[in-house]
């Protein structure tokens, strides 16, 4: 299937600065050259340990941040620059959803407020027309017709993390970038989230891009993984490439690193995951240049490829 969206060689660099004159002194390099392709109706995992550079890719996509070089190709057009988004609809077609709920839904706006503001930007649809589209949402994500009138401090945790999608795919987006969407929630309400997340997918052929430090709660929510650290993929294939035959000395310790939820598996588990601590030390240096930089991805076979030497991964 053809890909509707190409990131390519994305970097975002943060200056530090610092000294009398505060000079520029280093760079932070959050993102460091990932490309990436994204098709219709398939969901993307971004995963990998906190200020690995996920959010930053994330917020680099939809133009919340400045990308210092590499290019975004929507629908074969060039949108790297903001400006030249207008005429693709990228800004109405690209949405992002963030982990904390409370403090992205604007506290002293109603519902209808919340959840018709992209409609209002992007469509301009009469009253009556804007306040069916939000009952059809709110029905979509499984909220009562009444919630339209309230305020985002009246609902649970699980049901402002949905009014967030209503809002998101209130304007018939073609991807959605969910930044940790259901971290801040309990167990089994991530499972709830996460469930009616895949039948708006369906029902709606969205594309999801799924940020998470924690392979366990994508599991079964990706079609593909970009397993992240140090702002550079380590290791990109489809789920069952990544799960059941890693390559990269990172992707096994992230995967050792899932709770075992079975306590007679525990210690297993536990003698697994320092066995995966010790392989990473001693093997670091062939996966990691002399700087502690990732290397390029190599291609492992079909669509798994791995950073590291070529000796190490042919
Ligand atoms: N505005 C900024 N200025 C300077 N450095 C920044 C800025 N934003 C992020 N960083 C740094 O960039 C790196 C990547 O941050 P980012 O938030 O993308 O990581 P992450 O993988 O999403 O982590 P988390 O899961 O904790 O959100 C981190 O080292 C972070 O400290």
């Amino acid at each position: 299937m053809m890909s509707f969206l190409e990131i390519k060689d994305l970097k975002v660099h943060y200056p530090i600065r610092g000294g009398f004159f505060n000079t520029i002194q280093d760079y932070v390099y959050a993102v460091d050259g990932i490309s990436m392709k994204i098709e219709e109706g398939k969901t993307y995992g971004l995963i990998g340990e906190s200020g690995s550079g996920k959010s930053t890719i994330g917020k680099a996509i939809v133009g919340l941040e400045k990308i210092t070089s590499g290019q975004i190709f929507y629908k074969g057009q060039d949108v790297t620059r903001p400006r030249s988004r207008k005429k693709t609809n990228y800004n109405k077609d690209i949405q992002m959803i963030f982990q904390d709920s409370m403090s992205s839904l604007d506290p002293k706006k109603r519902v209808i407020d919340i959840i018709a503001e992209p409609i209002r930007n992007y469509e301009g649809l009469d009253k009556d027309k804007e306040k069916r589209r939000v009952f059809d949402l709110l029905e979509i994500v499984g909220l009562p017709k009444d919630a339209i009138y309230k305020y985002p401090f009246e609902f649970s945790g699980g049901q402002r993390q949905r009014i967030g999608v209503a809002r998101a795919v209130a304007c018939k987006p073609r991807l959605i970038i969910a930044d940790e969407p259901v971290s801040a929630l309990d167990l089994s309400v991530q499972a709830q989230v996460l469930n009616y997340m895949k039948e708006i997918q369906k029902a709606l052929q969205l594309s999801y891009i799924f940020i998470s430090h924690d392979l366990g709660v994508v599991k079964h929510m990706c079609d593909y993984i970009n397993i992240m650290h140090r702002g550079r993929f380590v290791e990109t294939g489809d789920r069952e490439e990544i799960y059941q035959n890693p390559q990269h000395i990172y992707t096994k310790r992230l995967i050792a690193a899932i709770p075992e939820i079975d306590p007679a598996n525990r210690d297993k588990l536990r003698e697994h995951r320092i066995k995966e601590e010790i392989e990473f030390e001693n093997k670091e240096k062939d996966y990691y240049d002399e700087k502690g930089k990732v290397y390029d991805l190599i291609q492992h076979e079909g669509t798994h490829f791995v950073a590291g030497k070529k000796e190490v991964t042919v």
